[in-house]
């Protein structure tokens, strides 16, 4: 019983974390934006579950990317309230993380949905 009340509470916190990102990031509104409208395009698509399932898990790949980076700034700013060179690294190569994942689900949005959406739209 334990074991599955210490998971219900596991889960709490992450939903925690969670609520924190969206509350805070001006980011998690972009990628709000980006996740709902990608989803859309894809069901009116109609796109292979393959190619749908490339969507979800390159969308997860930005969050993940997103949530890390909030956490590690956050670890950065306890760690050192002061300026410091090594707390710039971690942060900007944080933020590089977030770009670099962002720029890959464009380029993979544009190679999935592109073609199909060209065809639906006549071209
Ligand atoms: N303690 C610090 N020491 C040195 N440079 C810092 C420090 N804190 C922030 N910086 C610099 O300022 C930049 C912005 O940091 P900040 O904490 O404001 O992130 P942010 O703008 O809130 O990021 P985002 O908007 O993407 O969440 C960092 O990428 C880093 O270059």
């Amino acid at each position: 019983m334990d074991f599955f009340i210490s998971r219900i509470h596991s889960f709490g916190h992450a939903f925690c974390g969670l609520g924190y990102v969206l509350r805070t990031q001006k980011n998690a509104y972009i990628h709000s934006l980006a996740t709902i409208l990608v989803i859309c395009i894809a069901l009116w698509l109609r796109i292979p579950a393959s190619d749908f399932a490339i969507l979800i898990l390159t969308i997860g790949t930005v969050w993940t990317a997103e949530f890390i980076n909030t956490s590690l700034e956050a670890v950065v700013d306890l760690a050192s309230p002061e300026k410091h060179p090594l707390a710039k690294v971690g942060k900007d190569v944080g933020a590089a993380a977030v770009l670099i994942a962002a720029m890959s689900s464009v380029i993979i949005g544009l190679i999935i949905l592109g073609p199909a959406l060209l065809r639906k739209l006549g071209y």
